[in-house]
């Protein structure tokens, strides 16, 4: 494919409600959307780092300087690209940036699937038509306040809870669900906010039976984890400190994470979230995808990317109207009565984005010619 020219957008849409987790309560998403436009077709790809660096250390701000002073003059140093994974080692020696990186990586995959006239998801190699979603809530309140949200979400089909917990607003709220749902698929995430010094609490909540508990410690480690692992039967998820192959290499070898979230945009995109899904299936570790309270074109790559075979545990890959009053792309994402996803059958990521709602929520833009 030959590139001609690239269009960065620095977007904001605001949640339908506020969503807190352990680090900041978030009222609207700011992201950058990428276009990448060749002869016959455009790609899309959304850059997820928030407009602060408490999830990892990227914003939108640092992104679009990567974006437009490194990476985007890389790829256009190349005259044409055969294949999406080639960016893999074009952008390997700039370090990190993996939210930038992965606007372009996605944006390339969704060209590739369009030139060969298939959906993403095949040329990903994925094997689902439909895939299983969960919905994540944010810390509440109280108790009470929780029940309700999960109520709601319940009535609207979803069956996996994933709950954000921080010190002081843990074990009574998982266990206030557990007591009012029964045995449902339940699952907690710390996003770091814990030591080892909690190490009895972790224990208190084995009897819960959850999933599976995501981040507990620091978003640096690996070592740590891996003695909480040790003395808990619940499987331990990392998140915030896998960014690599090679970090998953290292945590699987070590014993620090029984499955682990993949965020495409957190490691680097499609080819990284792939290479991971691959060494994990080879470990027999169950992956899932992970989300970033994501905008349509984002949330149509992780449809693409869950619908390979490894993808085992349902994802952060709920509806459209999750977040969203009116999403920037057609069709909306939507669940069936089983919280499961259509993964698309048209070409490239199959979600057509908006043209005037994509204006609406822009607030900069950039061409870029090559
Ligand atoms: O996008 C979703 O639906 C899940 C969102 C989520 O859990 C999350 C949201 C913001 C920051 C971090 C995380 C996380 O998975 O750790
Ligand atoms: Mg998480």
């Amino acid at each position: 494919m030959k590139i001609e020219k690239i269009v960065l957008r620095k977007m904001k849409m605001t949640f339908k409600t506020p969503f807190q987790v352990s680090f900041a309560t978030m009222r609207e998403k700011h992201f950058i959307a990428a276009e990448i436009h060749t002869k016959d077709h455009i790609g899309y790809g959304d850059c997820s780092a928030f407009d602060h660096p408490y999830y990892n250390e990227e914003t939108t701000t640092t992104a679009w300087h990567i974006l437009q002073d490194f990476l985007i003059p890389l790829l256009f140093s190349k005259d044409e690209i055969s294949h999406p994974e080639e960016l893999y080692s074009l952008f390997s020696h700039i370090r990190r940036n993996k939210m930038a990186k992965s606007a372009l990586d996605c944006a390339v995959w969704d060209l590739y699937a369009k030139e060969r006239n298939i959906p993403l998801s095949k040329a990903l190699g994925g094997t689902r038509s439909k895939i299983e979603t969960g919905v994540s809530i944010g810390i509440q309140n109280s108790p009470d306040d929780l029940l309700r949200v999960v109520e709601k979400y319940m009535e609207e089909g979803y069956r996996r809870v994933k709950i954000k917990i921080k010190p002081g607003k843990d074990i009574k709220y998982l266990e206030a669900i557990r007591k009012r749902f029964g045995d449902i698929m339940l699952m907690a995430d710390a996003n770091s906010a814990y030591t080892l010094k909690d190490i009895e609490l972790f224990k208190e909540m084995d009897p819960l039976n959850l999933i599976m508990i995501e981040q507990p410690l620091a978003h640096d480690d690996i070592v740590d984890h891996a003695k909480l692992q040790a003395v808990l039967k619940t499987r331990i998820c990392l998140d915030e400190s896998i960014h690599s192959v090679e970090d998953a290499r290292k945590a699987i070898e070590l014993g620090s994470t029984k499955t682990i979230n993949i965020k495409v945009a957190r490691v680097g995109g499609l080819t990284a979230a792939k290479k991971i899904h691959d060494l994990c299936q080879a470990h027999d570790i169950p992956v899932w995808c992970g989300g970033m309270l994501d905008t349509g074109i984002a949330r149509a790559h992780n449809v693409a990317i869950a619908s390979l075979p490894n993808y085992r545990f349902p994802g952060d890959i709920p509806a459209s109207n999750r977040y969203w009053n009116q999403d920037v792309i057609s069709p909306e994402v939507t669940i069936d009565e089983k919280a499961m996803v259509a993964v698309p059958e048209k070409a490239g990521i199959g979600f057509e984005p908006i043209p005037e709602l994509m204006e609406r929520f822009t607030y900069e833009k950039k061409q870029i010619l090559r």
